[in-house]
């Protein structure tokens, strides 16, 4: 693997633009046969998302994964998510009890429109497993199957049967798996996106590492259908990470799904809690969303998405933040 370089190093090159307005470009994209309005989801975890923004984002068209640390309430989710007639998107790990889930909800002919199997280290028989079974019960269920950080890994989750594949091994806003381990794309997410994006035959996605609104484009740029954002996420009014007061200032808790304060005890932690700024609506940064990608998409010379995808880049070494 050479050439090395992540979101800050990169900057994408404008093209001639062929729409009158920016409100002319579509974001939409289509994932298991159903069309969103953006291509970005909040991170499963515990601090991001639960029931109610679930129902909110797919009541409005936005793609969602609800996390699966509340295991004795997904088959309830499920089940109230498609009497609402709304598509249920759920997760899965890859102990015993999860392939006992998977059989439950076959026996009451329940089956989930996306089951995402999230695990740390997804390159391995488990998740392969994992996703066999869930394909022999459940055929119909769209499988992300996660997280992975090598060609190899996407080309064998992908001969499973994952509908698709997701990548970031450590690059999260509260993960720690770099640093103690010494393993994964945190630092060069970006060039690992690119390098399991050109193995790819089905979508990727990009998950972990995203700062800024541009870093969405650049995904996107070099290879991904889908992106996920845990940190730009947490600070919301919806979010269900606990209120913080510090010196007058608003904040919410975020932490990480293999920290402490997630596991319960201090076994295997490779995530941590942070606090993020209050900043408002959960809608007005989707709203943000929206219109920062349109204009990516105006200044890649086109009207969809796609028009990122052709773009130049160059390679400008950590100095984006320059002249700010
Ligand atoms: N994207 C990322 O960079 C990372 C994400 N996470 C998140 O943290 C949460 C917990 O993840 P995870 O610990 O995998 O889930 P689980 O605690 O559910 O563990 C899943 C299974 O995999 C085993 N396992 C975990 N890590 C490894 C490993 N490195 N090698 C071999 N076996 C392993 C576990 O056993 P045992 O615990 O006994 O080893 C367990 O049997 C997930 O939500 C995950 O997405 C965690 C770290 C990195
Ligand atoms: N290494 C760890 N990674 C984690 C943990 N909990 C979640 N995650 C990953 O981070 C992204 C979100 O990243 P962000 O940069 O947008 O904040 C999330 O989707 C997971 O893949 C953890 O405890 N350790």
């Amino acid at each position: 693997m050479e050439n090395t370089f992540d979101y800050e190093d990169i900057q994408l090159i404008p093209a001639k633009c062929i729409v009158n307005s920016r409100s002319e470009c579509d974001t939409t994209v289509t994932l298991g046969g159903r069309s969103f309005k953006l291509p970005v989801v909040p991170a499963n975890m515990q601090t991001i998302i639960d029931e109610n923004i679930a129902l909110y984002l797919a009541e409005n068209n936005y793609f969602y994964v609800m996390h699966r640390f509340e295991p004795e309430t997904r088959r309830s989710f499920v089940e109230e998510m498609q009497s609402k007639g709304l598509y249920a998107s759920i997760s899965v790990g890859v102990k015993e009890e999860e392939y006992q889930f998977i059989e439950e909800l076959a026996e009451a002919n329940l089956t989930p429109e996306y089951i995402t199997i999230d695990i740390a280290h997804g390159h391995s028989n488990a998740v392969i497993n994992m996703i066999q079974h869930i394909k022999e019960l459940l055929p119909k269920s769209f499988v992300i199957a996660g997280n992975v950080g090598t060609p190899e890994a996407v080309r064998e989750l992908e001969n499973a049967g994952a509908d698709a594949t997701k990548v970031g091994i450590g690059p999260g806003k509260v993960c720690i798996t770099k640093i103690k381990t010494g393993f994964g794309t945190g630092g060069w997410q970006l060039a690992a996106l690119r390098w399991c994006a050109k193995a790819a035959t089905k979508p990727i996605i990009a998950d972990g590492g995203i700062r800024t609104h541009g870093d969405i484009a650049k995904s996107i740029h070099f290879g991904a259908s889908m992106v996920m954002i845990g940190s730009l996420f947490a600070g919301h009014e919806e979010s269900p990470g606990e209120n913080i007061e510090k010196d007058g200032k608003l904040y919410k808790e975020y932490f990480g799904s293999a920290s402490e304060f997630q596991k319960g005890e201090k076994k295997n932690v490779e995530g941590k809690k942070m606090h993020v700024e209050h900043k408002g609506s959960l809608q007005d940064t989707l709203t943000e969303m929206e219109q920062d990608l349109q204009s990516s998409i105006s200044y890649a010379g086109g009207n969809t998405l796609d028009a990122i995808r052709h773009v130049d880049y160059v390679v400008v070494k950590n100095s984006i933040f320059n002249g700010d």
